[in-house]
């Protein structure tokens, strides 16, 4: 199965989070499944955070920031009866906002699941509900607001 990531165009793979031609990233790759996203990162030691075993908060933000934008994308090729990778103008979301809330210590070196929601799709805009667990239990959830990108000529 293709991950939704896997349909971004050349130029778009260098993200940090997500992009596979970033040799430095962290190469999340995101799923659609029904009605929900899912992906999965086992954060390595060097991402601890302030106390042993646990995992550094920024990089949490950042698996959210990811499956976020590709949940967006997701659904909104959904919602326009597109294919992922169609081969038509790309639908790019970039993270507008996105509000975090850690409520228990995500444990280090054991597979996180991220799991996403799309609440609403209005025009440019997509509300994304964001949860990553660890062993069944929720340590982290997240609310995104996606905005998708239109150039400027
Ligand atoms: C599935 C297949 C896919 C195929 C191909 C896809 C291609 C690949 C694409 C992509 C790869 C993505 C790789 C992952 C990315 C990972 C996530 C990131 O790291 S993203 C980087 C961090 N984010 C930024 O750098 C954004 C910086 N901000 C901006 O560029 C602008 O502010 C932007 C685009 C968000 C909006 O600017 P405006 O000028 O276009 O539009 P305005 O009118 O300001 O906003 C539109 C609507 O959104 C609301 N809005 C915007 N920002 C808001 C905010 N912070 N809070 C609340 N509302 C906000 C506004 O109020 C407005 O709403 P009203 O239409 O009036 O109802």
């Amino acid at each position: 199965m293709h991950a939704i990531q896997d349909h971004y165009p050349a130029e778009f793979a260098h993200c940090y989070g997500c992009g596979s031609a970033n040799p430095h990233g962290l190469h999340l790759k995101s799923f659609i499944e029904g009605e929900r996203t899912h992906a999965r990162f086992t954060p390595a030691a060097m991402y601890s955070g302030g106390y042993p075993g646990n995992v550094y908060g920024g990089l949490l933000a950042s698996l959210l920031d990811c499956h976020g934008t590709a949940t967006a994308a997701a659904f909104a090729y959904r919602a326009q009866g597109r294919a992922l990778g169609d081969g038509g103008a790309p639908i790019r979301f970039v993270t507008g906002s996105l509000k975090v809330d850690y409520k228990r210590p995500t444990p280090l070196g054991i597979e996180l699941l991220i799991e996403g929601t799309l609440r609403s799709l209005e025009g440019r805009k997509a509300v994304i509900d964001l949860t990553l667990s660890a062993d069944g239990e929720v340590c982290v959830t997240g609310e995104m607001l996606a905005v998708q990108f239109v150039a400027k000529a």
